[in-house]
């Protein structure tokens, strides 16, 4: 009965909880994640680490500091548990005796560790660090005296890559191979130059090298995508190259007999999506082979068989992340699907895993009622291994989540979609609808849990979300439709999902609204110079205009080169034919802004182009600036609500009913 519905409400964003990186020990009985909860004083996400028996027993703490954790590590005789914490002030290497419980401080780094990782006698640390270029700037001032307070100094930028989205302006510098002894002292740089290491970096079997990938070619301007796995001598810091692709080539783990690599890459062909796909390769480099061609999926993740026979990864499929293990003779067999749940505001794919040496694994598992716990599976069976929102759940009525297949009224293109429910929903009635659409373009929604959706479903909102062609987890066809081709037919996509759900009857079509972020920006403010059927729009950090963007995002050398024929000067007709700002002048439904004055992804300038041309053309509109926040809105829990509140907010003032429930 409607009486016992219970919805969400908005600040229940910090009753959420995730089991995020776990790291199952060899044995299979037990596991150590990062249990991530958000702290309302300080209104961000905090992560501690937890231990649980795979059975889902004997839950606990690991630590009791206050500090933000992450980055579990086993030690290789797993008695003991590296990880990272900011308890002491900044983010520093820990370690805790397993036996004893006993924790300690053992680095005093000046930037924070990443790529933690053990080497094989257990004695060192390897990891990545930043490393700042210490340089003047080329002008140095004359004339202050001393204790005088002038205005801070110019800042002199001449690197490719000064700014990133979420780290801000960066300063000189790149991110380097460090080692250190586990029980501390000095870390000692191992790479040096114009270059960043990143990613995941493994030791060799006898711990005298490190493997570790990074763009060093001429122009990485000209070369984005490109990178090789390189080998650098722990003792010299002799470096090796090891592979010489046309593509990138990263993530190498040295197999567990020491005589193989893995790696994910791809031929670089200058597609605006290419699928990741899982090599092996001698640790000389030499017989490279592709395991995953025939599979047309991107891998996601990959960790090798304790035996060294085969190579456990995750890829996505419609929508769901899977689990598959690929033995090195050829035979491929897929584990498990409802790999994902990582991501909580918005119904993205993405999730992790972790095996133990019996095969055995760990998951973070993927449902539309929830966001991701961790479960296990042992053969064909998976179970449950944390709860961590059971409490969450019993007390609210959650947005039930259907899933819908259409056949493209343009061709004869399959397109999933999912209708997410208000609580309480009775289909002899009619409801507001939301069509939420996700960006990339090359990501993929899934039935996840996704707050923002059932905050608006909490609201009386029938919510409806599509993979239009575009999305991955489809295979690369799919998603090239759209390659120097976007926004094309994947608004008629998302168009005829809004058909088929209008079709059912329980939606009113005057009180039809739609959304998007960043891609879904793009989609949102494109839609609406196509169509007049929507009450009202909110545009979330969009892209408006291809040039400005190509030209101020983060990563400019990669959209300009792999999302268009040519540079943008060579090029001006193509470009402003997609840019949603060609078409502003037909645009007549009230559109809200909404983006991240930190947003250095789809700048906020974007935003700014759009919401002055909206007022030039007198269509009723409005910006919501959010100070401070980058392209992932939702990382303060505080915005995470205030985007769908705002959305609620804007959507009830053009309802056929001024906003009064059904
Ligand atoms: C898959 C992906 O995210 N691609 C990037 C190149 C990217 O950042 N694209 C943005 C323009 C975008 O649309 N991001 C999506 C994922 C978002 O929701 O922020």
């Amino acid at each position: 009965a409607e009486s016992e519905v219970n919805p969400l409400q908005y600040d229940d964003v910090f009753a959420l909880e995730l089991a995020a990186d776990p790291q199952v020990h060899a044995n299979g009985n037990h596991v150590v994640f990062v249990r991530r909860s958000m702290d309302r004083q300080t209104d961000r996400m905090v992560g501690r680490l937890w231990q649980v028996a795979t059975d889902g027993s004997n839950l606990r703490p690991l630590t009791s500091g206050e500090g933000n954790e992450s980055s579990p590590r086993w030690s290789p005789d797993f008695e003991r548990l590296a990880y990272v914490s900011d308890q002491s002030g900044s983010q520093q290497i820990h370690i805790r005796w397993q036996d004893s419980g006993h924790t300690s401080l053992v680095s005093t780094l000046p930037f924070s560790p990443g790529s933690l990782s053990w080497s094989p006698d257990g004695e060192w640390f390897a990891f990545t660090m930043f490393t700042p270029e210490s340089r003047q700037a080329p002008v140095q001032l004359p004339g202050k005296p001393a204790g005088a307070e002038w205005a801070e100094a110019p800042t002199y930028i001449d690197s490719v890559q000064y700014r990133r989205d979420g780290a801000g302006y960066s300063p000189q510098g790149n991110s380097h191979l460090y080692v250190m002894p586990v029980e501390g002292g000095t870390p000692r740089q191992l790479t040096e130059g114009d270059y960043d290491v990143r990613g995941t970096i493994s030791w060799s079997h006898d711990g005298e090298a490190i493997y570790y990938s990074a763009n060093k070619n001429e122009n990485p301007v000209a070369e984005p995508v490109n990178s090789d796995i390189y080998r650098v001598e722990v003792d010299s810091a002799e470096v090796q190259r090891i592979t010489n692709t046309n593509g990138p080539a990263s993530e190498p783990k040295v197999s567990p007999g020491g005589r193989q690599i893995a790696f994910v890459g791809y031929q670089d062909r200058q597609l605006a999506h290419q699928a990741n796909r899982l090599y092996v390769m001698n640790t000389d480099g030499s017989e490279i082979r592709n395991l995953t061609e025939d599979l047309d999926r991107s891998v996601s993740s990959f960790e090798w068989a304790r035996d060294g026979r085969g190579i456990y990864f995750s890829y996505d499929d419609e929508g769901e992340g899977h689990l598959a293990l690929h033995t090195l003779r050829g035979v491929a067999e897929t584990l498990t699907d409802g790999v994902g749940g990582l991501s909580y505001s918005r119904p993205y794919t993405g999730g992790q895993f972790s095996v133990a040496d019996n095969g055995k694994l760990v998951f973070t598992q993927m449902a539309s009622n929830r966001p991701a716990e961790l479960a296990f599976l042992e053969g064909s069976q998976t179970r449950p291994i944390t709860q961590l929102n059971r409490d969450f759940l019993s007390a609210f009525s959650v947005g039930e989540v259907e899933e819908f297949w259409l056949e493209s009224s343009v061709d004869d293109t399959r397109i999933q979609g999912w209708i997410m429910y208000p609580p309480g929903f009775d289909e002899s009635k009619q409801y507001p609808m939301i069509l939420e659409i996700h960006g990339g373009p090359h990501a993929a929604y899934g039935p996840v849990f996704a707050m923002e959706l059932q905050l608006m479903a909490a609201q009386g909102y029938v919510v409806v979300y599509t993979n239009p062609r575009g999305s991955t987890s489809y295979g690369e066809d799919f998603a090239n439709l759209i390659h120097h081709n976007y926004p094309s037919n994947d608004y008629d996509d998302l168009m005829d999902a809004v058909d088929l759900v209008v079709s059912r009857g329980f939606v009113d079509e005057e009180e039809l609204f739609i959304m998007g972020g960043s891609g879904g920006g793009v989609l949102t403010s494109w839609s609406i110079a196509h169509t007049d059927r929507f009450a009202a729009a909110m545009v979330v950090n969009p892209v408006i205009n291809w040039i400005s963007f190509t030209l101020t995002a983060d990563m400019y050398p990669y959209f300009s080169q792999y999302w268009f024929p040519g540079l943008p000067w060579d090029n001006v007709e193509h470009y402003m034919e997609y840019s949603p700002i060609s078409h502003v002048g037909k645009v007549n439904t009230p559109v809200l802004l909404f983006t991240g004055e930190s947003d250095h992804r789809t700048p906020i300038s974007e935003t700014e182009q759009y919401y002055q041309a909206l007022k030039l053309r007198g269509v009723e509109s409005a910006m919501v600036r959010v100070p401070g926040a980058s392209h992932a809105l939702h990382l303060r829990p505080s915005n995470l609500m205030a985007k769908p509140a705002y959305a609620v907010y804007w959507f009830d003032r053009f309802r056929a009913n001024g906003g009064e429930s059904n």
